[in-house]
């Protein structure tokens, strides 16, 4: 099975789901019009870390950003793995990946596990409690967010149980750390035996610059593509 995978490596404009929509759409055509498979999104592309605005800002039960990624799935008859976005649930707060089908079908949800303390992502937020597998096109895949790869042994436990060939990985990553961001994607690759397709926002908000060089690479650790910052 080939499968022709894009990464939407983008801007995001801190609080303002309206102006990072409109992004959302655009790549989504583009990605259409190349005959992409499968398009990949970065980690909170609705809002940014507005961490302390998610009372204003967050998606309730994902409601929003659900109806957008698979109108945009379905539409563009490609898989979406919707990198993530600030959700309100029961009174708190995730940061939440949703997949998608080419049929416009939810195939996957997964609120991220490891909160991130440096970016004050566990004062806000809740984290979950469930790994993240799905089908896409009949390749087994899984799905993680940012500073999840720092996990390698939980990050094992769920590829081995395919085992999955995939393992999408969206993420902010700062530009200060980039050169770990390389070096453990390789790692999740090789020790997995499995394909990584990794993205990274790039541009700033008000605490970070943000990396780019999203990733694919094979099971080997060979790098297949990277993006620039
Ligand atoms: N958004 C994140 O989880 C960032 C993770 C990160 O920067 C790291 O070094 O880990």
């Amino acid at each position: 099975m080939k499968l022709k995978i894009g990464i939407a490596q983008v801007d995001i404009f801190l609080g303002n789901p309206q102006a990072n929509q409109q992004t959302i759409i655009d790549y989504a055509q583009k990605a259409a019009q190349t005959g992409v498979d499968v398009l990949l999104y970065p980690e909170m592309w609705q809002t940014g870390y507005a961490l302390t605005e998610l009372d204003r800002l967050a998606d309730h039960n994902g409601d929003e950003s659900q109806a957008l990624l698979s109108q945009l799935a379905k539409q563009h008859h490609i898989n979406i793995v919707g990198g993530s976005v600030a959700t309100q649930r029961d009174h708190k707060f995730y940061n939440t990946m949703f997949v998608f089908d080419r049929y416009g079908q939810k195939v996957s949800e997964y609120d991220k596990l490891h909160l991130f303390g440096l970016m004050n992502e566990e004062k806000y937020i809740t984290a979950g409690s469930h790994s993240n597998v799905f089908n896409l096109d009949g390749v087994p895949s899984a799905g993680v967010i940012c500073y999840d790869i720092r996990f390698p042994e939980w990050v094992r436990t769920m590829m081995a149980t395919g085992p999955q060939e995939l393992l999408f990985v969206t993420a902010e990553w700062p530009e200060q750390r980039i050169a770990q961001w390389q070096t453990l994607l390789q790692a999740r690759a090789i020790e997995n035996q499995s394909f990584v397709v990794a993205a990274n926002r790039v541009g700033h908000d008000n605490d970070n610059v943000f990396g780019g060089r999203s990733l694919v690479i094979d099971p080997l650790g060979n790098i297949v593509k990277q993006a620039s910052d």
